[in-house]
C-alpha cells in the first residue's frame, strides 16, 4: 500500500498557525513516538523557483506545484508540511512561501523574514533554492534572502547548527567546481556584511551553519537528468541525523512529542516580534511537555485497575506484598514518564519527575497509612490476646508482657518490611512508636486492673478477718480489748501483706510502688478497724445496758439471779454500772497507736465516784465544781481517734442510768415481795390475843377429839384447795382479780379434790374435772407472765438475750431459753401439785 505524506498547511498566508492541523498531522505520521529520531527539512527561495517541484521529487511529497503553462504566479501560500516518503528516520518536509513574490509587494518582507526565522528555528536542514545564473551577480535574487537568513539567525542566540544546502537550479555548462567557490564567497560576503550582536562580531559562519552546495539540471529542459540528480540527492537525506549525515552535528533538537507545542510557541514569539531565545524556548517546551506528560501519567496512575483494586482491598485489611504491589504500579508510571520525557531537557524533566513522584506518593500514601493502621491494630490485638492467654496459663505478668510485646513488635516490623515502598521510603517508625505506646498503655491498664483486683481481694480478706473478731472483742470490752485489737490487726495485716508480696513479685514493680500498695492495704486494714469501732461506738448505749443486765442479773458464776432478799443490790448495781462504764471507756476512743490515755480514769472518777449504786436525791444533787467531762476532746487523744467525746460520755451515762434505774427498782420490789410472801403469819400481838381470847374454845377442842379430827380434816381440805387455787399467787396481783380468779376456780377445784378422795376410796372418777383444773392453772401462769414483765421497750428490743420471768421464789432475768425452761418447770410443778 502506498504511503501518504499527509501534506498539511502549517501556517496560513495571513500568519495564522494551524495548531489543530499540526496535531492531526503529528498523530497521522506517529511523530510523537519518534523521540529525537526525526528530522525537519525546509526549503526556501525565490517564488516559483521550483521549490515544491524539488521537494515532491526529492521526498515523494505532493506539495502543490505551479502549472508551467499557467504563468509564474505564486502557488505556495504560508508554510506547508508533509512527511517525506521512504526516508528514514521520519523526516518532515516544510515548503515555505517564496520570497520576493510580487503578490505581497516589494516592500512587504515581514512574512518572508518571519517564515525564514521559523524555518531556521525548527529545521535541521534548510534547502536554499537559487538560480544558477544568480551566482556571482551583484543583484541576484537570492542575496536578500541570504541576508534575511543571516540576520534572523542572530536573534536565535545559541542556535542549533543548521545545515544550509544551497541547491543551484538550472545548472549551466560552468563546471560545479568553479561555481561553488563563487557561491561560498558570496555567502561569506553576505555573512560579513550582517551586523552581529555584541560578543559575536568575529564569529565564523561555520559555528552557526554547515554549508553545502548541490547543483541540479533544469527540470523543464533536462527532466531525466534532473530526476537522476534528485535521486542521488535523496540518498543524502537517508539517515541524515546520523553522524556524518547531512544534519549529523545538529544541536538542541526538540523531542518529537514537544514538536507541536514548540512550533506553535516559536511562531507565536516570532509573530510578536520578540527575541527568540532557543535555549530558553527549549527549556520552556521541556517544562510544558514534561508537565503535561507528568499530569498524564498521574491521571493514568489514579485510574489504574491494579491500584483501584489494591486501594479497595486495603480498606478491608492488611494485604500481603503490599509494598511490592504498590511499588510496581508506581514504577510503571514513572518509567513511562521517563521514557516519554527522555529527550527533553534533563534538568526540567528531573524536576518534573520529582513533582510527579511526590504527587503520586502523596496520592498513594493514604493506602500505605491504612496498611500500617491494619498492622498496628493487628499487632495490638495480638498483644492483647497473647497477654490474656499467657496470664491465664499463670505466667508472670512482667514476663508475659515482655514476651508478647517482643513477638508483636517483631510481627509488626515484618509487616512494615512487607509494606515498605522502596521508592517512597515512607517511615513507619512513628506508627511503631505509637504501637509501643499503645502496648505499654494496655499493659499498664491490665497491670493496674490486676493489681486493683489483687488489692481488693486482700482487702476483702482483711475485712472478713477483722470485722467479726473486732465486734466480739468490743462486746467483751475489757482491759485488754485494744491490745487484742492491735494484735489482731497486726497479725492479719502482716499475713495479708506476706501473701500480697509474693503475688506482686511477678509484676516487676519498683520498690516505691510496692511500698505504696502495701501502705494502701495497711491503711485499709486500719480503716476496717476504725469503721467497725465507730459503728460499735454508735451502739454503745445498748451495749452498756446489755452489759449492765448481764452483770446485774447473773452472779459471778453466770447463773441467773433469783431475788430472794439476801442479795446486796447496791453492790451488784455498782458492779454492773462499773462494767458498763468500763465498756464506755473502751469505746470512747480508737487506740490503735498504743498511746496511753486517762479516759477510763476520768470516766470512773467523774461518773462512778460521784454516785453510789442506788440512785438517790442526795447523789443527784452532788455537783463538782470542776467537771473534767465538760469538754469535747480527750486529753492526749487526737480528734480523729475520738469516738465519744467527754460531753457525750456524760450524756450517755445520764441516759444509761435513767434507763437502768427501773431494773434496780424492780429488783428491790421483787425482793420486798418475796419477803412478804415468806412472812404470811399474823403479827405476834394478834396471835397472843387470839390465844387469850380463844382459850376456852381451844380447850373445848382439845377435850373433844372428834372436833379435833373434824377440824383437822377441814384444815387439810382448805389447805389443798388453797394450794390448788394458788391463792397466794393470785392475791399478789390484786384483790379483785384474785377473788374473781379464785371464785371461778373454786368449784372445779373442790370437785377435783372430792374426785381424788373418791378414787382413794375406790369410787369411779368423774370424767372431766381434773383436766379442766390443770389447764386453768397453766393458763393462769401464762396469764401472769405479761403482768410480770411490764418493762420498757428497750429491754425487750435490745436485750435479745435477756427476759424477765417470775417464779414463786422471786424474780430473775434470764434468756428466752431460761424463760421457756422456767415455764416448763412451773407447769410441771403445777401438774405435780
Ligand atoms: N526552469 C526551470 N523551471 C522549473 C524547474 N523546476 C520547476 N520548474 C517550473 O517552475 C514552475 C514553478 O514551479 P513550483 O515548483 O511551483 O515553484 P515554487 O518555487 O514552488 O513556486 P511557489 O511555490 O509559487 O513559490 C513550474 O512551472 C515548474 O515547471 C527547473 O528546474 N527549471
Amino acid at each position: 500500500m502506498e504511503e501518504d505524506c499527509f501534506a498539511t498547511q502549517l501556517i496560513y498566508g495571513d500568519g495564522e498557525f494551524n495548531g489543530d492541523g499540526l496535531e492531526s498531522f503529528i498523530k497521522k505520521v506517529n511523530l510523537t513516538d519518534c523521540g529525537l529520531s526525526y528530522a525537519v527539512v525546509a526549503v526556501m527561495g525565490p517564488q516559483s523557483s521550483g521549490k515544491s517541484t524539488l521537494l515532491n521529487h526529492l521526498f515523494k511529497t505532493n506539495f502543490r506545484e505551479m502549472d508551467a503553462y499557467s504563468g509564474r504566479s505564486q502557488t505556495t501560500k504560508g508554510v506547508w508540511i508533509a512527511k517525506c516518503i521512504g526516508i528514514e528516520p521520519c523526516t518532515i518536509a516544510m515548503d515555505l512561501e517564496g520570497t520576493d513574490g510580487r503578490e505581497r509587494g516589494e516592500e512587504d518582507t515581514t512574512f518572508e523574514k518571519q517564515s525564514a526565522l521559523f524555518a531556521l528555528a525548527i529545521s535541521d536542514i534548510v534547502l536554499i533554492n537559487m538560480w544558477c545564473h544568480d551566482i556571482g551577480r551583484e543583484h541576484a535574487a537570492n542575496k536578500p534572502l541570504l541576508k534575511t537568513v543571516f540576520q534572523v539567525m542572530m536573534r536565535l542566540f545559541s542556535p542549533r547548527k543548521t545545515t544550509l544546502l544551497f541547491v543551484i537550479r538550472d545548472k549551466t555548462k560552468t563546471p560545479f567546481e568553479l561555481l561553488e567557490p563563487i557561491l561560498r564567497e558570496d555567502i561569506q560576503k553576505i555573512w560579513d556584511a550582517v551586523p552581529k550582536p555584541h560578543g559575536h562580531e568575529n564569529t565564523h559562519l561555520s559555528e552557526f551553519f554547515n554549508v553545502d552546495v548541490v547543483a541540479l539540471s533544469s527540470y523543464e529542459e533536462k527532466e531525466e537528468k534532473f530526476k537522476e540528480e534528485v535521486a542521488q540527492l535523496r540518498q543524502r537525506f537517508m539517515h541524515s541525523i546520523s553522524p556524518g549525515g547531512l544534519a549529523g552535528d545538529r544541536r538542541g533538537v526538540v523531542p518529537a512529542s514537544g514538536f507541536s507545542f514548540s512550533a506553535q510557541q516559536i511562531w507565536k514569539v516570532i509573530k510578536e516580534n520578540k527575541d527568540l531565545d532557543l535555549p530558553a524556548h527549549k527549556v520552556m517546551v521541556a517544562t510544558v511537555r514534561c508537565e503535561e506528560i507528568a499530569g498524564e501519567k498521574f491521571n493514568q496512575l489514579t485510574l489504574d485497575k491494579g491500584w483501584l483494586a489494591l486501594e479497595k482491598a486495603v480498606e478491608r485489611g492488611p494485604i500481603p506484598g503490599f509494598g511490592k504491589k504498590l511499588s510496581s504500579i508506581l514504577e510503571r508510571y514513572l518509567s513511562e514518564y521517563d521514557s516519554e520525557t527522555i529527550y527533553f531537557d534533563e534538568g526540567v524533566r528531573n524536576v518534573k519527575r520529582q513533582q510527579l513522584e511526590s504527587a503520586a506518593l502523596d496520592f498513594l500514601y493514604p493506602a500505605y497509612a491504612a496498611m500500617l493502621g491494619h498492622l498496628h491494630s493487628k499487632a495490638l490485638e495480638n498483644f492483647k490476646t497473647g497477654l490474656e492467654n499467657s496470664l491465664k496459663k499463670g505466667e508472670g505478668f512482667a514476663a508475659s508482657v515482655r514476651a508478647c510485646k517482643e513477638y508483636c513488635i517483631l510481627e509488626f516490623d515484618q509487616g512494615c518490611a512487607d509494606a515498605f515502598v522502596q521508592l517512597a521510603g515512607w517511615d513507619a517508625s512513628k506508627i511503631k512508636e505509637k504501637l509501643q505506646r499503645d502496648i505499654d498503655a494496655h499493659a499498664s491498664s491490665v497491670c493496674s486492673a490486676q493489681l486493683s483486683e489483687l488489692i481488693v481481694n486482700y482487702e476483702k480478706q482483711l475485712s472478713t478477718a477483722l470485722t467479726e473478731p473486732i465486734e466480739s472483742l468490743l462486746e467483751s470490752g475489757g482491759r485488754n480489748t485494744w491490745a487484742s485489737i492491735r494484735k489482731l490487726l497486726k497479725r492479719e495485716t502482716e499475713a495479708a501483706l506476706l501473701e500480697f508480696s509474693s503475688a506482686v513479685a511477678g509484676f516487676d514493680l519498683d520498690e516505691a510502688k510496692i511500698t505504696a500498695m502495701e501502705q494502701k492495704i495497711r491503711d485499709y486494714a486500719r480503716n476496717v478497724v476504725e469503721r467497725k469501732v465507730r459503728e460499735e461506738a454508735g451502739k454503745v448505749l445498748i451495749r452498756m445496758k446489755d452489759r449492765f443486765l448481764m452483770v446485774f442479773n447473773h452472779d459471778t458464776d453466770s447463773i441467773p439471779r433469783v431475788w430472794t432478799g439476801k442479795e446486796d443490790i447496791k453492790t451488784i448495781t455498782k458492779d454492773a454500772r462499773s462494767a458498763s462504764l468500763k465498756l464506755l471507756s473502751v469505746m470512747a476512743a480508737i487506740r490503735l497507736d498504743e498511746k496511753p490515755d486517762k479516759i477510763e480514769k476520768i470516766l470512773f472518777s467523774s461518773l462512778m465516784d460521784e454516785t453510789v449504786a442506788l440512785p438517790s436525791s442526795e447523789n443527784r444533787s452532788v455537783a463538782t465544781s470542776s467537771d473534767p467531762l465538760a469538754s469535747s476532746t480527750w486529753e492526749e487523744v487526737p480528734p480523729k481517734d475520738t469516738l465519744i467525746t467527754p460531753v457525750q460520755c456524760k450524756s450517755l451515762w445520764k441516759q444509761f442510768k435513767a434507763e437502768t434505774e427501773y431494773i434496780v427498782a424492780q429488783a428491790i420490789s421483787l425482793q420486798e415481795a418475796h419477803r412478804q410472801n415468806n412472812n404470811w403469819l399474823p403479827p405476834t400481838w394478834a396471835i397472843v390475843a387470839m390465844i387469850i381470847l380463844g382459850f376456852n374454845e381451844l380447850m373445848l377442842l382439845l377435850r373433844n377429839p372428834l372436833y379435833l379430827i373434824v377440824l383437822f380434816v377441814v384444815y387439810l381440805l382448805s389447805r389443798a384447795i388453797w394450794v390448788q387455787l394458788n391463792v397466794d399467787g393470785d392475791f399478789r396481783h390484786g384483790t379483785l382479780a384474785a377473788l374473781l380468779s379464785v371464785s371461778s376456780r373454786f368449784l372445779p377445784t373442790v370437785m377435783n379434790i372430792l374426785r381424788r378422795l373418791a378414787e382413794e376410796a375406790g369410787v369411779p372418777p368423774a370424767p372431766q374435772a381434773p383436766q379442766q383444773s390443770q389447764s386453768v392453772v397453766s393458763q393462769s401462769f401464762r396469764n401472769q407472765t405479761p403482768q410480770l414483765n411490764p418493762m420498757p421497750n428497750w429491754i425487750s428490743e435490745s436485750s435479745v438475750s435477756s427476759n424477765i420471768s417470775s417464779t414463786d421464789e422471786g424474780v430473775e432475768y434470764s434468756s428466752p431459753n431460761l424463760i421457756h425452761r422456767r415455764t416448763t418447770n412451773i407447769q410441771e410443778a403445777g401438774n405435780s401439785t
